[in-house]
Parts: C-alpha cells; sequence; structure tokens
C-alpha cells in the first residue's frame, strides 16, 4: 500500500518527531526502533537523521535488487566511508566510488575468488589446532577472544604472508592497539568533519601507533619486493606484488599499503564475530550440533581435514548461513543516491541516502517462516537468494572477502568442533549489541571447554 509521508510528497512515511529526537532514539536502540517503525511505516520508511539528511530504509528483496542492480553513477558507498579515509589512505577499495573503485577493486579481486580458497586451507586449519590448545580449560571464557586472536593470525599469514611468531605478535599488538585507539565515536569526530586526526595531532598515542603500523607494512612491502619469488608462497600478497593495473603499472607502495590495512580492518573482526555467533546458535540448539558432529565423522572421520572435505561439509555451510542470517553482524548498509531511483513504490531523488536493512530483511516472515529460529535446514537445498540474503551486502560493492570469510569460517569451526566439547556458560540468551557498526555477542558468548579430543590426523 503507498502511504505518503507529510513531509516529503516523494519520500516513504516516517515518525513525525523533530530530527534530533529521531536520531537520539536511533542511536539509544537501533534494532529496536529499526523493527518498530518497520512495523509501524511498512516495508520502506524514512528517518530524517541529524546532519545525515533523509535516510530511507527498505528491506523488501525488489526494493533490494533494484539498489543493487542500479548504476554506479547513481549509487555511491565510498562517500559514507570517506571517515575512514586518513586511517584507510586514498587508494582504500571502501570509500571510492565509479571508476576509480571499479579499477581498486579488479586488482584485488583475483586472491579472493573462490577457486584460490584452498590454498588458505592448511594455515587455517593448523592456527585453530594451535589455539584450541591454548584455550583456559573447565571456566567461562568469552569465546569471540579467541576468535578474534585466530582470525587475526589468518589475515597475517594468509593475507599479508607472515610467517615467524615474533612478527605476528608484534603486529598484531600494534594493530590492535591502533583500532581500539581510533574507534571510538568520539576519536571518529574530527573525521566526521573532515579532518585528519592522524595530521593534525602528530604527538596523540592514536597517531603514533599509525606511523608503527605504517613503517611495519611498508617495510613488509619493500621486503617482499626484493625477495626471489618462491612459488609455494599462496598469500593474498604475493598476488597484489604481481597484480598490474591496465596500462601494466604494478600496484604502488600506497596502494599495497592502503588494500592490506583495508582488508585487515574489514576482515578479522567479522569473521570472530560471525565464528562466535555460529557457535553461540549451535551450542543453544544441540539438535543441529548433533548434525554437525555426525557430519564430521561422516565426511572427515580420521583424516586431516583438507579441501576435498571442506566443499562436502554442506550442513555445516548451511549452519554458517543460517546463523548469519539470525545474528547479520553487520545489520545494515548504505548508498548515497546521486540520481533517481526507482523503487516498487517510491522514486526517490537524488541527495536522499538509502539503505537496505538487512536485519529486517533477514526477519521477514514471508521469506523466512518462523524467522527467529535457527534452522540450518533452510539453506541445504537451495542457493540463498542474493537479494533476500544479504549478511555480505550486495551489487558491485558486495563483501570482497566474502567466500575467504565462508571458508575460513568452514575450516575453523570444522576442525573446532571436532576436537573441542564446548558449552555455553549460561542458559541465558546472548544478547546483540552494537560494536563500532556492527551487532556484536553481549559478553563474547561466554563458553566452558569441558574436553580436547587429541588430534586424529
Ligand atoms: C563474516 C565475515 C564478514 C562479513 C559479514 C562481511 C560483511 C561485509 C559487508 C556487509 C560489506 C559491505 C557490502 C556492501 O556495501 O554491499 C563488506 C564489504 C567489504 N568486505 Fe567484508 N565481511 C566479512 C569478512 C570480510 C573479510 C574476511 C574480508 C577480507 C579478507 C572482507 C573485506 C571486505 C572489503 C574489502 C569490503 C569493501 C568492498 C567494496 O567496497 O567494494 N570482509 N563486508
Amino acid at each position: 500500500m503507498r502511504r505518503w509521508s507529510n513531509l516529503d510528497s516523494m519520500l516513504p512515511p516516517g515518525p513525525r518527531l523533530p530530527g534530533p529526537v529521531q536520531t537520539a532514539l536511533y542511536l539509544s536502540q537501533p534494532l529496536h526502533y529499526l523493527r518498530r517503525w518497520h512495523q509501524q511505516y511498512g516495508e520502506a520508511f524514512t528517518l530524517r537523521m541529524a546532519g545525515a539528511g533523509n535516510m530511507v530504509f527498505i528491506s523488501s528483496p525488489q526494493d533490494i535488487k533494484r539498489v543493487f542492480t542500479a548504476p554506479m553513477e547513481v549509487v555511491h558507498a565510498g562517500e559514507s566511508n570517506s571517515l575512514l579515509r586518513p586511517f584507510l589512505g586514498p587508494h582504500s577499495v571502501v570509500i571510492l566510488d565509479e571508476w576509480d573503485h571499479v579499477r581498486q577493486r579488479r586488482l584485488l579481486l583475483p586472491p579472493f575468488q573462490g577457486e584460490r580458497m584452498q590454498a588458505y586451507a592448511k594455515v587455517m586449519r593448523e592456527v585453530t589446532h594451535a589455539s584450541l590448545v591454548r584455550w583456559p580449560r573447565a571456566r567461562p571464557f568469552p569465546l569471540l577472544d579467541v576468535m578474534t586472536e585466530i582470525t587475526l593470525e589468518l589475515m597475517l599469514r594468509n593475507v599479508f604472508g607472515l610467517e615467524t611468531p615474533g612478527e605476528i605478535a608484534a603486529f598484531s599488538r600494534d594493530f590492535s592497539s591502533l583500532v581500539d585507539s581510533t574507534t571510538s565515536p568520539l576519536r571518529m569526530l574530527p573525521s566526521l568533519i573532515g579532518m585528519d586526526l592522524f595530521t593534525l595531532m602528530p604527538w596523540a598515542r592514536a597517531s603514533r601507533l599509525k606511523k608503527r603500523v605504517d613503517a611495519a607494512i611498508y617495510s613488509l612491502v619493500a621486503r617482499r619486493r626484493a625477495e626471489p619469488r618462491r612459488p609455494e608462497r599462496t598469500d593474498v600478497l604475493s598476488m597484489l606484488l604481481e597484480s598490474t593495473h591496465e596500462d601494466g603499472r604494478p600496484m604502488s607502495d600506497q596502494e599495497l599499503r592502503d588494500a592490506l590495512l583495508t582488508l585487515i580492518v574489514a576482515g578479522y573482526e567479522t569473521s570472530a564475530i560471525g565464528l562466535s555467533f555460529t557457535v553461540e546458535r549451535l551450542l543453544a540448539e544441540p539438535r543441529t550440533l548433533a548434525r554437525v558432529h555426525e557430519e564430521l565423522e561422516r565426511v572427515v572421520g580420521d583424516d586431516e581435514l583438507g579441501p576435498e572435505h571442506i566443499e562436502r561439509l554442506e550442513y555445516l555451510e548451511a549452519a554458517i548461513k543460517e546463523a548469519l542470517r539470525v545474528r547479520p553482524l553487520v545489520p545494515l548498509i548504505s548508498r548515497q543516491l546521486k540520481g533517481p531511483l526507482e523503487l516498487t513504490h517510491y522514486t526517490l531523488s537524488a541527495g536522499v541516502t538509502v539503505l537496505p536493512a538487512i536485519v529486517l530483511t533477514h526477519f521477514r516472515e514471508d521469506l523466512y517462516p518462523e524467522p527467529e529460529r535457527f534452522k540450518p535446514e533452510r539453506f541445504l537445498e537451495q542457493k540463498p537468494d542474493p537479494y533476500a540474503w544479504l549478511p555480505f551486502g550486495g551489487g558491485a560493492r558486495r563483501c570482497l572477502g566474502m567466500a575467504f570469510a565462508m571458508y575460513e569460517m568452514k575450516v575453523v569451526l570444522a576442525t573446532l568442533l571436532g576436537r573441542a566439547k564446548l558449552r555455553l556458560a549460561s542458559s541465558e540468551p546472548v544478547r546483540m549489541i552494537n560494536r563500532h557498526i556492527m551487532l556484536a555477542p553481549a559478553g563474547g558468548v561466554p563458553v566452558v571447554l569441558d574436553e580436547v579430543r587429541a588430534r586424529r590426523d
């Protein structure tokens, strides 16, 4: 049904509260208010956010398809990430739009294509085994912490190609401190008004840390450029060093630095949250965990987990997809309109921000009957509809690391669940809370590890 707003005849309806009140409500409890306004105003609604103008939230696959398939001149995503420019650099794929974006993305794509994933499997498996034996026993600990250590190490080994424990530990320490010191909303403030905090305050802790991280990346790049080619190297940086622009130029040092930092920032925390939520859902639903165990026994048994098994772990893959549906760790994505965009019932004009609300789409009763229930079977025999299942966004901006993240989650979980006897530390449901722009598990999913079986391979 078409319901016109009384504020602007071209926009879907929305709350009539003053902009600052809408902003405050939304920021206080985003999920609660999004769901409430969705119920109240229907599948497309408009919020007027202080400083951000009109924001139209959409949730129907038909509308989402229109956004994902619109020409790149009409839908921009890089602009809203521009506050990350001082941190990620001018060549970061996340802050670029149109042809600049296409060109940079093409340079990064080859190491993230599906068939490349097998090259990363061994490191993923071994890092997980090594982590598991260090986990505390018989007392609660937050799963998210150990998952974050695993995914950060995997980025450093599989993407950066680091090999020695000393180098990995030094980089992890500086990088984690840098992320912690830059991502609080207060510290983001200067970037919001276009100021580069790192240049303006060279003495600040964050600026010093960034200098250290940058220096470590530049020295890694210099070392790798000087190194004779080693065919056994399968890391992402090896491929990026061979990547060339259309005119044959290799990527510059700054482009490589921006790419590496972007990949690690986009990739490690997201995957750790995805892993933690998947384990949490499986432990909370013993029926599904039993099916995962049965599949691991049947497909892997006493063998060393390898690519030939990973592709056959269909139930585990369906469980990960279902966990990403019920726990969409990136709840919203956004596009700025540079020209008119026709939705099913509205035509939006340039200047509006349109937001596919993943967290609303994933809970639509018409798409997912009993939407709150964790049912991996939904994804067992059919591929997800890209406009109804969108934990990785979509269109030309779809997560560049999607194949990597899905493969990584499968390998880490198959390795862990084959050996670890875990249980949730509390019977209270784990809530989703805001962490930066993501949704993370409150308390980091406290679990207890009762037993670790010896490696069977
Ligand atoms: C469970 C894990 C992950 C989730 C849920 C996730 C989700 C997302 C989402 C929602 C977007 C925005 C897409 C859009 O606007 O349409 C995105 C973008 C991106 N992701 Fe991921 N991501 C994950 C893991 C990773 C990993 C492991 C990497 C790298 C190795 C990565 C690299 C990127 C990059 C570079 C972009 C920007 C793409 C562009 O602007 O063209 N992500 N991701």
